[in-house]
Order: structure tokens, then sequence, then C-alpha cells
């Protein structure tokens, strides 16, 4: 049975094999039924038609229309991303421009970390997630200047590949200037850089060769550390601040140049892990305003490329050759005497002597040694000239045990603290004093290393009392673990020497 269909005055099914009928259809069935005019539907797919066409003329006008503006009306100036200038830029637009308008378009990724975190490798441990702004090009005004920055994306993906990138600059940035000179955009960079110059007051940059061992990079910008924090000797601390202080005096410079001495002083921070070697030069950085360069000399390949890191190290600086004793040996201590553990590096001692009395060296840096193990030096490195000054950081007297506690414990490091106290209110300055010294009085004099107290803290840092309570357990076992294990040494040596003598 053939089906009627009933639209408009059209009845026949057979009426629908004429095209001109169909279309009276179709119009029918549209207006009664979706109440649309067939000709605004044409009309609409006639310009869906041509709509590709018409995007492609616009995107070619305003690609011509943009690279006349560029060439007539803007100035702009392209800074690479491997200069320290590019890295100030892009600081001063984080906190100005970006932080500012709180753009929620960001990176992630995870959290770089050491490589010889083993905990992590085992996946003991999750490292956090890191989250940084995402920009590709932003506009801002500054100085009544119209002005765009814009970051090379290319170059973002290869940085977000390196372990050692901390989210901020090494990508090429370009800064455009609306109008035709380029003073604007020289002005702008020179308030970046005194933006940045304000900030390193607060922060250590620290730089690293990057993993390819072909540039510095900054590697992470540390919050300043007071020097208070870092407990040793007051008065070596004090000779060893006025020595700086002295040295980076600009009237010291022109006294070296007159009497032509190299304009260079170098420090050997000695004694054993965790007394603070490495944390004495960062706050030395914070201190006096200065960017820390790490050179890791068992990763140099050669002396070439030692030679290479160290010219392009800038003048005013701190150079830290952390833990030297684990790559030469003194001369006259057996190479495989000492090798246990040891790395080996690509360069060589008298590589490293070269660089340490090169050109470079006599512009004002400051050259930090670290070492466990002073007695292992070669001469040659450690003598006068370059090595000025020994410090000694070694285990932790009393009073800096009580300074410790205070400053683990003093009302205001508790303001920024979101965990209450599990005995409700905290104790005021004059019961952490209290308490401080009658914790110092449980520590042995010259026992403990500051890193193993630190760890004491770490345990207990919700309530100053319970602290300064379990102090006296805390002390006895770790007491008789060192008693065993000294009494291991000694057995142990007396042993090795047994079966050698037999
Ligand atoms: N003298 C100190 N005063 C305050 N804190 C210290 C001191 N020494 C060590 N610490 C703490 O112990 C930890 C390890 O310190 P640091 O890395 O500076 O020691 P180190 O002597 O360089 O150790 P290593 O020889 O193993 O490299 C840091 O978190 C630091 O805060």
């Amino acid at each position: 049975m053939s089906r009627e269909f009933h639209a408009g005055g059209a009845a026949s099914f057979g009426m629908l094999h004429s095209p001109m009928h169909g279309v009276s259809v179709m119009k029918a069935v549209l207006s009664r039924w979706l109440e649309l005019d067939l000709t605004q539907v044409g009309s609409v797919i006639a310009i869906a038609g041509v709509l590709p066409s018409a995007w492609r003329f616009v995107h070619h006008v305003w690609r011509e229309a943009t690279s006349w503006i560029r060439r007539f009306f803007v100035a702009s100036v392209t800074i690479p991303g491997r200069d320290p200038l590019n890295r100030n830029v892009a600081d001063w637009v984080l906190a100005n421009v970006i932080e500012l308008r709180s753009l929620r378009f960001l990176t992630a990724r995870t959290q770089a970390g050491r490589e010889s975190d083993r905990a992590a490798l085992l996946k003991k441990t999750r490292r956090a997630v890191q989250y940084h702004p995402h920009w590709g090009t932003i506009w801002f005004w500054h100085e009544g200047h119209l002005f765009f920055v814009s970051r090379a994306a290319d170059d973002f993906n290869a940085s977000m590949s390196d372990p050692a990138y901390d989210g901020v600059g090494g990508e090429e940035l370009t800064v455009i200037c609306l109008g035709r000179s380029v003073e604007p955009i020289k002005q702008f960079i020179q308030t970046a850089r005194e933006f940045a110059e304000r900030q390193t007051q607060y922060f250590v940059i620290i730089y690293a060769r990057d993993r390819y061992g072909v540039s510095w990079q900054p590697k992470s910008r540390k919050p300043i550390r007071l020097l208070e924090t870092v407990h040793f000797d007051e008065q070596v601390k004090q000779e060893l601040l006025t020595d700086i202080r002295n040295y980076l005096d600009p009237k010291t410079a022109q006294l070296y140049q007159r009497r032509s001495m190299p304009y260079r002083r170098g420090y050997l921070f000695h004694g054993p892990p965790g007394t603070g070697k490495s944390s004495l030069s960062t706050a030395l950085a914070g201190e006096f305003g200065l960017d820390l360069y790490e050179v890791n000399i068992p990763t140099v390949a050669s002396d070439a490329d030692l030679e290479q890191m160290f010219q392009e190290i800038p003048p005013q600086c701190i150079v830290l050759l952390e833990d030297i004793d684990a790559v030469w040996t003194g001369r006259d201590i057996e190479r495989s005497e000492y090798s246990s553990g040891s790395a080996v590096s690509g360069c060589t001692l008298s590589g490293l002597l070269n660089v340490l009395d090169g050109v470079g060296s006599q512009e004002g840096r400051i050259v930090i040694m670290t070492t466990n193990r002073p007695e292992y030096l070669d001469g040659a490195l450690v003598r006068p000239g370059r090595v000025d000054m020994k410090i000694f950081l070694g285990n932790i007297s009393q009073k800096s045990s009580g300074e410790m506690f205070v400053r683990m414990f003093a009302p205001e490091v508790r303001i920024d603290q979101v965990a209450i106290s599990e005995s409700g209110a905290w104790p005021d300055m004059d019961r952490i004093r209290q308490l401080a010294a009658e914790f110092a009085a449980k520590i042995p004099e010259d026992t403990f290393t500051p890193s193993q107290l630190q760890g004491f803290f770490q345990l207990h840092l919700e309530d100053a009392e319970e602290a300064a309570a379990s102090i006296d357990a805390w002390v006895d076992r770790h007491l008789s673990k060192k008693h065993e294990r000294d009494f291991e040494l000694v057995n142990g040596d007396k042993a090795s020497q047994a079966s050698h003598d037999s």
C-alpha cells in the first residue's frame, strides 16, 4: 500500500519525481514543520560556503597588516634565551603583568629533583607537581607605551625538558613597542634589570651547567638564608664577614690593581658532613647580593670545558666548588688508597689551578671550596692566594643548640604556620628562652652535627615544650649509636691491621 504524504497542497507520491514539485515539498516541510524559509536556509548555506575563503583572506590581510605595522610602526629587541637579561625580563613580566591579571593558563610538570634522589627514583616518594604560568605573547602598558613581549614556543619545549629548568626564562624573548624608537624598550629592559636586582636581595640565584654542559642556566632561586641561621663560632663568622666586605669594597679593587696583585679571594670551608658548609655558601651569597655558580668538577669533561665554564662566569659572583676532595687527593697520598667512591673527573688538577689563577679570576670573584677531608687536598690547591682563609665548621656547641631552639620556636616563626599546637597556646618568648636554656644544657658539647639536631627539631616542630622534654631520650639514643659506631670503627681498623700484618 502506497503511503500518502500530506504537505500543503501536494498530495500524490508520484508528484515527488518532478524537481519543481520536490522543491515545493521541501519548502512546505521547512515552513510547516520547522517554521523556516527556504530562501533563508539557502543564504546560510551560501555564506557557510564562502566562510573558509573569507577567513583565508582576513588572515592574509592581518598578516600583511601586522608585518606592515612591524616595519613602519614598531621597534623590537630580541633577547637570547641564555642571556641573564632574559630572566630579568621574564621575571618582570611574571610579577607585574601575569600575576596581576591572574592568568589561568598554566604548565604543569613534575618538580625537578636530584637524580641521586633514590627514594623518588624508586617511587617511594612522589615528587610534587610544579605549576608555572604559560604565556606566548603578552601585552601591557609601561611608562605610556604599549609593549608586547613574546616568547619562542620551540625554545619553551626545550627548556621544559631540562630538569634544571625552574619555569622562568630560558626561551628567546622579543620585546616589541609601538613606536619607531627602541629607546622605550631599552628603558623597559633597564627597569626589568633594576627589578631583578631588587629581587636578588630576597633570593639567591644558583646557576649550574645545563645537562649538556654547554651553558650556565639558573638552577634554582632560593630565598635568602640569613647568616644568623648558620650556627658556628661567632668570632670566626665575624672575621669571615669582615674579610669579604673588605674584599668587595671598590677601594680594595683599586688597591689591588695599583699593587699589581690579582684581585681574587678564595675560601675553604671544611668540617664533617652536615655542619653547614653549603648553607654558609648560600647565606654569604644572600648577604652580599651575589649569584652563586656551582661547579661540579666530577661532571666536567675536559680542561678545555672547565676553561670555557670559567670564562662564562661573570665577574662579581661566588663560584662554589663542592666536595673538592672527592676528585683529587694530595700528591703524596696514593690515589688507590682514597679512590673508593671518589668521582673521577675529566679535567685535571692543573687545569683547575690554571682557571683559578686565570684572567677571569681577577675580576672580583669569590671562590669557595668545600671539603670533609681537608688533609687529603693537594697543597697547591689550598696555598695562600688560592685559599686565603680556611673556615672550620664543626659539631654544634651548647650555645648554638640553644640559639637553634629559639630560631625554631620563636613566636614570629609561628605566624605563617597553619597547624595549631596540640597543647593550645604557643609559649611566649620568655618561656621559649627558658626552654632553650634547659634544652641546650642537655646537649653534650661538640658531639652532634647541626644537621642531626635539625633532624630532631623536624620531629617536634609543633610543640616547643615537647621538644625540650624529649631531648634527653634523643641524646641517649644517639650517643649509644655513636659509641657502637666508634667501637666498630676501632675494631674494624684493628682487624684490618691484623690481616695486613699477617
Ligand atoms: N651550622 C649550621 N647551622 C644551621 N643549620 C645547619 C648547620 N649545618 C647544617 N645545617 C643544616 O643541616 C642541613 C645540611 O647542611 P649543609 O648541606 O649545609 O651541610 P654540609 O656541611 O654542606 O654537608 P655536606 O658536607 O654533606 O655537603 C641543612 O638543612 C642545614 O640547614
